[in-house]
């Protein structure tokens, strides 16, 4: 089994750490295809995630971007037909090895879904919850962690003082809010957003918004999205999918005002999907 934090240890032993923290690329995929049975999702993709960027998804629905995503930190694996060809390398470890430790995996790559997902649990157990999984204990220590967490998610001044309630008894905006607090609990590096806002109101999708752009700082962001606004607002780089292809991948400003394909002008333009 590959662990993840123990490669990074032998790579830091080998000098091999500092030498991709200076590269620039967070995942290189490499000829991925994507199976559902007999259903191919993704056919054949290649092309580099930056590091500390926001990388924005965008394609019509059943075009690939959710499988895609969820195959980043090996959430296919629930999915009993699903079959994957091909790499994703992060920091020279090909995510889809088989001998990969997918629970260390998912906490250097969290993920947050479309409909907030907290646990029936209070505020701050939320945050909490895994904590106790990977070691870290005492009340001092949990409490920075939670402090800390809330804050990067711009989030703990509207609940430092409420942090033993139920969290289903936050707005959905907030919920989602604390939902990436408690992906970044866990330290990750890079966070994957399957349509965050898409379920909020205008006033939390803008507080997302912000929060996804102050994030890039410390984190790769890669977010699916139908909202091309939203891409063209917050993204560095866009991918566009149709039918399983990656047709194109540029800086976004060349995505959204001179795209070199005409499928991609036609999609963004509103003119199919
Ligand atoms: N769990 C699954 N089992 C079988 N087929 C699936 C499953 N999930 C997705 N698919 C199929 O894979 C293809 C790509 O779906 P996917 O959800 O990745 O597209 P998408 O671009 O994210 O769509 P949307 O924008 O609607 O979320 C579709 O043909 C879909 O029917």
């Amino acid at each position: 089994m590959v662990n993840i934090a123990s490669l990074k240890q032998r790579d830091k032993n080998e000098g091999i750490a500092e030498r991709i923290e200076e590269k620039d690329v967070s995942l290189s995929v490499e000829d991925l295809s994507i199976y559902y049975g007999q259903n191919q999702a993704v056919k054949g993709i290649s092309f580099e995630i930056e590091k500390n960027k926001v990388t924005a998804l965008i394609g019509p629905s059943g075009c690939g971007k959710s499988t895609f995503l969820r195959s980043v930190n090996r959430m296919n694996d629930l999915i009993p037909i699903a079959r994957s060809e091909g790499k994703i390398m992060y920091e020279d470890i090909n995510i889809l090895g088989k001998d990969i430790n997918v629970v260390s995996l998912r906490k250097e790559i969290g993920m947050v879904f479309q409909k907030p997902n907290p646990f029936p649990k209070s505020i701050y157990n939320n945050i909490t919850h895994a904590l106790k999984y990977s070691g870290i204990k005492g009340k001092k220590n949990l409490d920075s962690v939670v402090e800390e967490s809330l804050r990067k998610a711009a989030l703990w001044d509207e609940v430092k003082d409420r942090l033993h309630e139920s969290a289903l008894s936050l707005s959905g905006g907030q919920q989602q809010r604390l939902c990436i607090a408690r992906t970044l609990a866990m330290k990750p590096r890079i966070l994957l957003l399957d349509e965050p806002s898409s379920a909020l109101d205008p006033i939390s999708n803008a507080k997302i918004e912000e929060l996804i752009v102050n994030l890039k700082k410390e984190y790769t962001i890669v977010i699916v999205t139908h909202n091309m606004q939203q891409a063209s607002r917050i993204s560095d780089k866009t991918a566009f999918f149709l039918n399983g292809d990656l047709v194109e991948y540029a800086e976004t400003d060349k995505i959204f005002t001179n795209p070199s394909v005409k499928k991609t002008e036609e999609y963004i333009s509103g003119r199919f999907g």
